[in-house]
This record gives structure tokens, sequence and C-alpha cells, in this order.
């Protein structure tokens, strides 16, 4: 019999793009996003194969309770969907075209695949419930929640997340998936907070 899974999904902190590690900014931000997932008390911290991902998921690491970081290697490649025009509703063509113009197709989260997705999406597997972190990137946390609601696979583009933003999907086994929380940021001082969100998404 399945038993429920709860999914906390993070984007990693802040990272210089020059470097690809953590900057201070950052380090602060992965500090404070493993404090805040101690409280759940998870069984299982994955993360991605990039610097700026597995660095993220080690500081988290530290807080955590008998949990050592694993990362998802055999994933191989993985894209979000990405959408096409016939898809997209007239109305809204234009703003998503137009997005998905101006970003770089190579940084689309090639580190997480099929796999992953398979190991890591619907009810635990087992009788016991699971509570697992993936320290990710942002384009995957958006394509995890639109397929948690079951949305049309191009709506991830309007679905933004900062750096060390905690989202929780819950996977409950004969129920629909539930959207617990989207960009939880409230671990981080106002200083903190938002670095990396779409700009054009920005509240
Ligand atoms: O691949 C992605 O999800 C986007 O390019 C954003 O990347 P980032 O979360 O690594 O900044």
């Amino acid at each position: 019999m399945p038993a429920t899974r709860h999914l906390y999904l993070a984007r990693h902190a802040q990272a210089d793009p020059a470097t690809g590690k953590l900057t201070d900014t950052g380090h602060r931000q992965a500090e404070l996003l493993g404090a805040r997932l101690r409280e759940f008390a998870p069984q299982a911290l994955w993360h991605g194969g990039l610097p700026r991902a597995t660095q993220t998921a080690h500081l988290i690491a530290d807080h955590l309770e008998g949990v050592t970081p694993v990362e998802l290697a055999e994933a191989g490649d993985y894209a979000p969907h990405l959408p096409q025009r016939h898809e997209v509703p007239d109305a809204h063509a234009d703003g998503v075209l137009d997005f998905l113009a101006r970003i770089p197709a190579p940084e689309r989260s090639p580190e997480l695949g099929q796999r992953a997705l398979e190991l890591l999406t619907g009810p635990a597997k087992g009788s016991q419930e699971r509570r697992e972190v993936v320290i990710t990137h942002a384009y995957l946390v958006a394509w995890l929640v639109t397929a948690a609601l079951d949305s049309p696979p191009w709506r991830w583009v309007s679905v933004g997340v900062a750096n060390a933003g905690l989202t929780i999907i819950r996977y409950t086994p004969r129920s629909p998936s539930s959207l617990v929380t989207l960009n939880d940021l409230d671990h981080l001082p106002p200083d903190l907070r938002w670095t990396g969100f779409p700009p054009h998404l920005r509240p």
C-alpha cells in the first residue's frame, strides 16, 4: 500500500555566474534553508550535479540528522517541456515565446532526467511515509509544480522561484497531489530574499 510523500523542493542558493560557486549571500541562504528544513525531519536529500546545487545541499546537510546528500547522477538529460506555439492560447503567445527566446537552452536543468522524475514524483513506493529534500534549479521546480497541479505542460513558464525558496508538494495515494507552499522565503531575512527571482514575475 503506497504512502504519502512530501517533496521539499528548493532552488539552490545564490551563485556567482563567473565561478558557479555560492556567493557569501548564497552561503547564508543555504544555512538558513538548512535550519528551516530541519523542522520537517527529512529522510533523504537529493541534489543536482552542478556545483551550485551540490554546495547548497552539503551546507543544508549539516543541519539535518542522519541525512547524507545524494547526487542524482544517473538521471540523464532533462529539460522542462518546451512550449510549442499551438499549445499556447493566442492571448498569451507573444509573452511566452518572448520568454523562451531569452532563456539559454543548455541551462535547462540537464542534470535531472526522466529517471529522477520517476524517482521523485508520486506517492511513496513503500508503505512508509517519505519526506525528501531536492536541491535543484528554477525551471525544474516550476515544472514539478505544474505537473503536480495537472496544468498544461507549458504553464511552468509562469512559475517563479527565488534562490533558497522552499516549495512543498504532497503526493497522496488515491488523492490529487497538493501544492503545500510555493517559493516560501520566510526563513530568510529581507536582504536575502528574492535573489534570482525572474524580474518579469517579481511582485
Ligand atoms: O535551468 C534552470 O532551471 C534555469 O536556467 C535557472 O537556473 P538556476 O536555477 O540554476 O539559476
